[in-house]
C-alpha cells in the first residue's frame, strides 16, 4: 500500500467513527462540505423526481423551435444561497412561476432521503421565497445549543428545535404559557433551562411548587417570592394581583402626562414607560398546577377559586404590568374544575412532552392544531425532554431542551444572585436562602413517633 493509499484509510475510518460517535463534529470537519457538493450536484435530478420542476415557458419553447435547439427542460426553483449551518444547509430559493410554498412543504420527506440529510423542513420568507432546512444529523439526540444566541430582553433560548435552529421563549411576543407532560417526560428540565436563561436578565423571578419545592427551592437565591403550598400560593397570588394593578396605576399616571404633550409616545404597557419607571417584568412560574386546583372540603374549595381566579385576572391582564404566567403540569383541562378552560385559552405558548393519551395531548393542542396533537402523542417513552411547542399561530416545532442538571441550574442562579430584585409588595414571600436556619429540618424530627 502506498502512503497516500494508508492516509485515505486512516481518513474514512476517522471520519467513519466520528460518524458514529460524534455526528457534530462530523459534521464540521467532514459532512458540511460532503453534503454541499451532493446537494448541488444533484440539485436538479432530485427536484425532477421529486415533482418541484415546471415546464419551459412558452416564449422559451418558441425560441428553441425557431433556433431549431433541443426543446428546454423543465426547470427547477432557482437557488439564491446554499448556506452551511453548524448542524446542517439552508438552502434559499427562488420558485417558479406556478409553484408555491406548499409544494416545497409537501416534498421535505422526498427531499430529506434524495439528499441523504437527516431532516428537512421549509418556510416561506417571502412572496415565492423559500429556505430548506435540512440537517446532517438528529441534533436532538444530543442537544448541544449554540454558543452564541440572539438574546434580547424577556426572550429566552431554551432548547433546540429539529431543524437545528434555537428555540426561544419569548414572553414579550407569548406572555403567557403551558408546558404539559407525563411524569418523567422532562417537563422539569425545561422549566430549570428556563430559569437558568431567565437568571442574567433583568427580571423578577416568582414559583409556586407545591411538589413541597423540590423543584424551585434550592434555585431560591434568584426568586423574590416562593410558595411551597397551596395556602401560601393563594396569599402569593394575591400579592401579585395587587402589583399588577399598582402597575396600572403607574401606566395611567404617566398617560395623563403625555397625554397634553403633543407627538410624545402614549404607553400602553411597562415597555412603553420611560427607563426611570418601568417596573421590574415578573415571570411567575407555577410547577405542578393540578395541585392548586384539588380540593377535599369547602374551605379547599374557597381557596382553589381564589387561586383560580387570581391566575386567570393574571393571565387577562398580566401582559400589559409585565407578568408573565409560565404553568406546567401533567394535565390542564375542564376536570380540574371552573375557570381552567378561560385560563388555558390564554395561556397561548404551548408545550407538550410526552404525553400518556390523546386526551392530554388535545388539553395542550386541540384547540390550536391536530397536526400538534399527533406529533406529540408520537413522542417516544425513552427520548426524554423532546416535546412539541406550539402557539396560537397554528405552527409548531419538535424541540428538546439542554440536559441541565439541577447542579448546573443552581450555580448558575447563585452566580446571578446579586441580580434577585427586592419587590416590596412580595416581600413576605422572599425564600429562606439554601443552607440558612430557616431550612426545613429532616422528617424524623419533624414528626416524633407517637407511643
Ligand atoms: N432534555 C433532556 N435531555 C435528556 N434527558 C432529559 C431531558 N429532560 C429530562 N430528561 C431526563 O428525564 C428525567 C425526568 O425529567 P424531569 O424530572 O424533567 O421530568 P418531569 O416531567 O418533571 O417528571 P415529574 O413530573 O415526575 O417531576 C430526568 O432525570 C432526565 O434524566
Amino acid at each position: 500500500m502506498t502512503g497516500f493509499t494508508v492516509a485515505l484509510v486512516l481518513v474514512v475510518a476517522a471520519a467513519g467513527l466520528l460518524r458514529w460517535r460524534r455526528p457534530a463534529w462530523y459534521w464540521l470537519t467532514f459532512g458540511v462540505t460532503l453534503a454541499s457538493v451532493r446537494v448541488l450536484v444533484r440539485y436538479a435530478t432530485v427536484m425532477d423526481a421529486c415533482g418541484l420542476t415546471v415546464p419551459p415557458s412558452r416564449w422559451r419553447l418558441a425560441l428553441a423551435r425557431a433556433a431549431n435547439r433541443p426543446i428546454p427542460e423543465f426547470r427547477p426553483p432557482r437557488i439564491l444561497r446554499l448556506r452551511p449551518t453548524r448542524t446542517g444547509l439552508a438552502l434559499r430559493l427562488k420558485l417558479r412561476p406556478g409553484q408555491d410554498a406548499f409544494d416545497v412543504a409537501a416534498a421535505s420527506d422526498r427531499l430529506r432521503h434524495s439528499f441523504s440529510m437527516y431532516g428537512v423542513t421549509s418556510r416561506e420568507l417571502r412572496s415565492g421565497v423559500v429556505e430548506v432546512r435540512m440537517t446532517g444529523y438528529d441534533v436532538l439526540k444530543r442537544v448541544q445549543m449554540p454558543s452564541k444566541t440572539d438574546t434580547r430582553p424577556m426572550r429566552v433560548p431554551v432548547a433546540l428545535r429539529e431543524d437545528g435552529s434555537v428555540h426561544y421563549r419569548d414572553y414579550r411576543a407569548i406572555p403567557h404559557a403551558l408546558t404539559l407532560g407525563a411524569t418523567e417526560s422532562g417537563k422539569s428540565v425545561y422549566q430549570r433551562n428556563l430559569v437558568a436563561g431567565l437568571a442574567p436578565m433583568n427580571v423578577a423571578l416568582v414559583g409556586i411548587d407545591c411538589k413541597q419545592g423540590v423543584e424551585l427551592f434550592p434555585l431560591a437565591r434568584r426568586f423574590s417570592a416562593l410558595a411551597d403550598n397551596p395556602d401560601t400560593a393563594a396569599e402569593l397570588l394575591d400579592a401579585l394581583v395587587e402589583r399588577m394593578e399598582g402597575v396600572y396605576q403607574v401606566i395611567r399616571a404617566e398617560q395623563r402626562i403625555t397625554a397634553d404633550v403633543p407627538d410624545a409616545e402614549i404607553a400602553a404597557d411597562i415597555w412603553d414607560l420611560p427607563d426611570h419607571l418601568r417596573p421590574t417584568p415578573v415571570v411567575v412560574l407555577v410547577d405542578e398546577v393540578a395541585e392548586l386546583a384539588l380540593y377535599a372540603n369547602k374551605e379547599q374549595e374557597k381557596r382553589r377559586d381564589r387561586i383560580i381566579t387570581a391566575l386567570v385576572r393574571l393571565a387577562q391582564l398580566g401582559r400589559a404590568a409585565g407578568i408573565y404566567l409560565e404553568i406546567c403540569g401533567q394535565r390542564f383541562g375542564s376536570e380540574l374544575g371552573k375557570g381552567i378552560t378561560m385560563l388555558r385559552a390564554q395561556l397561548t405558548g404551548r408545550t407538550a412532552h410526552r404525553v400518556n393519551d390523546e386526551t392530554s395531548a388535545n388539553m395542550a393542542f386541540g384547540d390550536i392544531s391536530p397536526d400538534a396533537v399527533i406529533a406529540a402523542i408520537q413522542i417516544p417513552a425513552e427520548m426524554r425532554g423532546l416535546a412539541v411547542a406550539g402557539d396560537s399561530t397554528g405552527g409548531w416545532h419538535r424541540i428538546r431542551a439542554p440536559h441541565t442538571s439541577l447542579r448546573q441550574a443552581v450555580n448558575t442562579c447563585n452566580r446571578h444572585a446579586d441580580l434577585t430584585p427586592d419587590l416590596p409588595e412580595l416581600a413576605p414571600f422572599r425564600p429562606a436562602l439554601p443552607g440558612s436556619s430557616a431550612d426545613p429540618v429532616p422528617l424524623s424530627k419533624t414528626a416524633p413517633a407517637t407511643a
